[in-house]
């Protein structure tokens, strides 16, 4: 009997965990629009590129193998992704959460589903023209993975994190040349797993080119759901 009512407290506690996840090409928005979705929401957020960054920074093994990969514009390998993810995500899997550049190939889609299901997949469609503009102009705060625009979102002292004071940095993955093979691989191994969410009802599309046009929308569509939830 206590068993019983016990299982089904872990149920209802389990049932009301939101697991999102945004998708979008390079430049997309994803790691801006995530910042909002944190700070309206409170989901806990997971960036693969922010975990791969961290680990080159602090030269791990993993990091300087995924360094020259990730510099050249390309994927690093769905098993190594997969698992690093899967195992960072150990760390939030009691609250809600948002997982961002993560899955990007069906494989990771399929190893993810594995684990759980995914409630929503907000994808932002966002031309590549806009996309290759912006991406001159991203500034980041490696350890926080907060982001800035010279036109969009300036710091407020040029060069400099707007919460901590720390220097921000230029991706060496931002140039011109990399962006495009960047934009190749999210046609070739990414734009199919729009298709595999479509088909299990989950996909959310947002088209546009102005984030604060495509923002309130999110917040109402999350709004919606997170109270549905709960
Ligand atoms: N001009 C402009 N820049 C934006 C807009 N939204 C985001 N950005 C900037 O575009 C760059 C890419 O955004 P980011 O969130 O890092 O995209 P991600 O690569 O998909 O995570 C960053 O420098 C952002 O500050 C927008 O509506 N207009
Ligand atoms: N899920 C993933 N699968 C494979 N490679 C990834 C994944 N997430 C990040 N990466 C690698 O890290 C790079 C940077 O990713 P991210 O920070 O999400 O940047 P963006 O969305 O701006 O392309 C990618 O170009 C890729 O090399």
């Amino acid at each position: 009997m206590v068993v019983t009512t016990l299982t089904q407290h872990w149920k209802m506690l389990l049932q009301r965990i939101f697991r999102a996840v945004i998708m979008g090409p390079p430049g997309s928005g994803k790691g801006t629009v995530s910042g909002r979705i944190v700070k309206s929401f409170g989901l806990m957020h997971l960036s693969s590129g922010d975990l791969l960054r961290a680990n080159i920074k602090a030269k791990t093994e993993l990091g300087l193998l995924m360094k020259s990969c990730i510099d050249q514009g390309q994927l690093v390998p769905d098993d190594v992704i997969s698992r690093l993810i899967l195992t960072e995500m150990r760390n939030i899997d009691q609250s809600s959460w948002l997982l961002d550049g993560f899955p990007r190939t069906v494989s990771q889609a399929e190893s993810l589903d594995n684990v759980c299901s995914v409630d929503t997949v907000i994808n932002l469609d966002v031309p590549y023209q806009t996309i290759k503009q912006r991406l001159t102009s991203r500034w980041l705060h490696l350890p926080s993975g907060r982001v800035y625009n010279i036109d969009f979102n300036p710091p407020k002292i040029a060069g400099l994190d707007d919460v901590t004071g720390e220097p921000l940095i230029q991706r060496d993955d931002d140039t011109p040349e990399t962006v495009t093979r960047r934009l190749k691989a999210y046609e070739n191994q990414t734009r199919p797993v729009l298709e595999y969410y479509r088909s299990k009802g989950v996909l959310e599309t947002f088209s546009g080119t102005e984030t604060n046009k495509i923002w309130p929308h999110i917040q109402a569509l999350l709004s919606k759901k997170l109270s549905l939830q709960n």
